[in-house]
């Protein structure tokens, strides 16, 4: 039996059968979530004009001392600015957002004047700062938001602020997910006695969505090689191709022997990985190929490690393992295997330390545990017995904030 590989090494051999997809001009609305391939440029500086911060009184800040008296001899509102210039001992009325008339330096907040019959006289205790935002002063025309960027809500809204109706973004993956076996049927149908609900590929649906990708889900593959040939012709025209299950080694697994005959080239199969040993990758003609080991968590935690890298270096975005973080485990766990363990565990913040709780079953099929669980403690390959207490590294499954 060939050796194992390391997930690192397994990862670079994925990464090194991906070529980015071609960048595409979308409407601002369809931009979140995509990632830019091209570098957005201001149009226009923000703001356009030195702008009122607060709703008050334009006027000149050597003039401000507390009871000084001002004409107000104009309004400034947010769109509909005064032409005029300030004199001395003049003041105009004016508006959070308004621009700033000319000849003012200062905007003193309504809240520390009076006004009697067109005049203002300030109070005696007058707020330090100008309450002016300077032109330019959020960014400039020709300032960048630099690609590859994946699009959040806030980069959307600064891309409108930069007056740009479109952006630049990576072309959406589209991924072909073909589950295996005769033991399953979909959600909502009725399985024989022998037969299970197919979940893995709508896990895998959800987490690839999540990251760009366009899936389209394929009927299930029976178990003979037949069957899986005719369900991977359906696959044409996909950026990748995931098969699930049939990735081992039994009688009726035939995922590695079907993509041999058609003509994949492999670019491995078997890693030192646990749950996930029996994943396999290739390219078959221009799709990516990643057969993913059938044992529900062992695919989902597959997904997570290599998919979900794969379909983000694809969209432009640095060709990266999922980043870990570091915390302390709660309690003692043994010492490790061979293959790299990635432990479903809970997590708790404690005095700003990140605790994890490793669950006690970690058998590749318990879905309630996976979907239980925050994150997935690392353990390389042969680590010691690690006492409560010890520094570990993991991979968040859920948002760490909110
Ligand atoms: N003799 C050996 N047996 C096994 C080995 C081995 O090295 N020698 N490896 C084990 C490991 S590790 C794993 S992981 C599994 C993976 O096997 P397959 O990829 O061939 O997966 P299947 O046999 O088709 O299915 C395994 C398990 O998962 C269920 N399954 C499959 N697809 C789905 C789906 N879409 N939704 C929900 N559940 C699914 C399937 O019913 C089985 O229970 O092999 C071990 N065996
Ligand atoms: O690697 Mo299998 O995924 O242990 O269950």
């Amino acid at each position: 039996m060939s050796a194992l590989i390391p997930v690192s090494q397994a990862l670079d051999a994925l990464f090194a059968l991906i070529t980015p997809l071609d960048p595409e001009d979308v409407p601002l609305r369809n931009a979140a979530g995509r990632v830019l391939a091209r570098d957005a440029v201001a149009r226009r500086d923000q703001p356009p004009f030195a702008a009122s911060a607060m709703d008050g009184y334009a006027l000149r800040g050597d003039e401000a001392q507390p009871g000084a008296q001002f004409e107000v001899v104009g309004g400034s509102a947010a769109g509909h600015g005064w032409t005029g210039r300030l004199g001395p001992g003049q003041a105009v009325r004016i508006f959070t957002g308004a621009p700033v008339p000319e000849g003012a330096d200062r905007v003193v907040i309504q809240e520390d004047v009076t006004v009697y019959e067109g005049r203002i006289t300030l109070l005696d205790s007058l707020g330090s700062g100008d309450n002016i935002r300077p032109a330019g002063g959020d960014f400039a025309v020709g300032d960048r938001m630099a690609a590859p960027r994946r699009l959040g809500p806030a980069d959307v809204a600064l891309a409108a602020s930069m007056n740009l109706p479109e952006l630049c973004v990576a072309r959406q993956p589209e991924v072909a997910i073909i589950a295996t076996g005769d033991e399953l049927v979909l959600p909502g149908e009725t399985p024989s006695p022998d037969q299970i609900i197919a979940s893995n590929s709508f896990g895998l649906a959800a987490m690839f969505e999540a990251e760009g990708a366009l899936v389209r889900m394929l009927p299930v593959a029976r178990d003979t090689p037949e069957a899986l040939t005719a369900v991977l012709e359906l696959a044409r025209g996909a950026d990748m191709i995931v098969t699930i299950g049939g990735a081992s080694v039994g009688d009726h697994d035939h995922v590695g022997s079907v993509m041999d005959a058609l003509g994949m080239e492999r670019a491995f199969y078997k890693i030192a990985m646990r749950p996930g040993k029996p994943l396999m990758c290739g390219r078959l003609g221009d799709a990516v190929m990643v057969g993913l080991p059938g044992n529900p968590v062992s695919s989902m935690v597959c997904g997570t490690l290599f998919v979900v890298p794969a379909l983000r270096a694809m969209q432009g975005l640095p060709a990266a393992p999922v980043p870990t973080l570091t915390g302390q485990l709660a309690v003692a766990t043994g010492r490790n295997g061979p293959r790299e363990h990635y432990m479903r565990a809970t997590l708790a913040v404690q005095g700003g330390t990140f605790r994890l709780t490793p669950e006690n079953r970690q058998d590749s099929s318990l879905m309630t545990v996976l979907a239980g669980a925050d994150c997935l403690v690392v353990r390389p390959p042969h680590a010691p017995a690690a006492p409560a207490g010890s520094e570990v590294p993991f991979i968040p499954l859920v948002p760490l904030a909110g």
